[in-house]
């Protein structure tokens, strides 16, 4: 079992619709048929969604998101609509919610690895390739790749993981044209954000980025984009392949979780305890470190 260790209740809003619960953000519809998106302060790890929520995560990553979209918007345009909560709205919600365009939601995970780790590293260790893409001999965990891959995935069910699929998969199921435009712009996004992360001295190994297209037919940019929560982050000055490396934003607390002091098993398949106040106090630091390291401002609230 993972997941949560209790499921939330989501607030109800006198005319939005609840829509989802997903592990760190809840969704609503609007009566006039937008979507409204919001992040929480919950954070996930080891896919157990934590009983201990980190003060402000919501709003850093949602500013971040932001962020990106308009570094991004000359290659793709963006779903969101407004960052203002709808009337109504709780007050803290300020600051963490995007509404958003509803979209004809392209079912395909589309990730982009400039790196090799988690699920791409244990595909390539079986087999040499991931995706179907075969990869140079020797690589190891952390290895940088010389061209970034297009690895997409299919959505999985809640509680389980995605499945890492092959571009032929990809194109039988949604098309080959599509699928070709889906990687181009995956690629093209992920190569754009590397860029502009790596400027900071920051490493992006691998994004998550989903589609949807418009009544036009037109591919936009959905979800949220180079976030912690949708991509792997690493200081450039931890990186050392051969090793995993430290996650900038949830080592602290897989660290605690699997040190003695927290007392959990996690091959007990039970829900993680509580985290001292310490490990959520530098847990928000590194969401703020990493905020103000790729936007080179200060966090916009305070
Ligand atoms: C998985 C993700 C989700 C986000 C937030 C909370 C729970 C789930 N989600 C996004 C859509 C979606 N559907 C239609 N149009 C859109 N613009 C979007 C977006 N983004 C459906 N699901």
């Amino acid at each position: 079992m993972s997941g949560f260790t209790v499921k939330p209740e989501p607030v109800q809003v006198p005319g939005l619709t609840h829509l989802h619960t997903g592990k760190v953000r809840e969704l609503y519809a609007t009566a006039s048929g937008e979507l409204v998106m919001v992040a929480t302060d919950r954070v996930s790890a080891y896919d157990w969604v934590l009983p201990t929520e980190i003060p402000d995560k919501g709003r850093l990553l949602t500013a971040l998101s932001l962020w990106w979209f308009e570094r991004l918007a000359d290659l793709a345009p963006s779903h969101v609509l407004s960052d203002a909560p709808p009337p109504g709205a709780p007050a803290d919600w300020k600051g963490r919610t995007l509404v958003c365009r509803r979209l004809d939601m392209v079912p395909v995970e589309c990730v982009a690895r400039g790196y090799l780790t988690g699920s791409g590293l244990a595909e390539y260790r079986e087999g040499g390739a991931v995706c179907g893409v075969a990869l140079p001999a020797g690589l190891e965990d952390g290895s940088r790749l010389d061209e970034p891959v297009f690895t997409p995935a299919t959505k999985a069910e809640v509680g389980e993981h995605d499945e890492n699929v092959s571009f032929e998969a990809v194109s039988a199921q949604v098309g080959a044209e599509l699928a070709g435009e889906l990687r181009e712009l995956t690629l093209a996004l992920y190569g754009r954000g590397r860029e502009i992360a790596e400027e900071r001295g920051v490493l992006l190994a691998d994004t998550k980025f989903e589609f949807g297209r418009d009544a036009g037919g037109r591919l936009v940019l959905a979800d949220e984009v180079l976030t912690p929560d949708s991509s792997r982050f690493w200081p450039a000055e931890g990186w050392a392949p051969g090793r995993p490396q430290p996650s900038y934003d949830k080592q602290i607390i897989r660290d605690w979780l699997t040190s003695a002091e927290s007392g959990w098993d996690r091959a007990a398949d039970t829900p993680p305890p509580p985290l001292p106040d310490e490990v959520v106090e530098r847990t928000r630091a590194k969401y703020v470190e990493v905020y103000e390291r790729l936007t080179g401002t200060p966090v916009p609230f305070g």
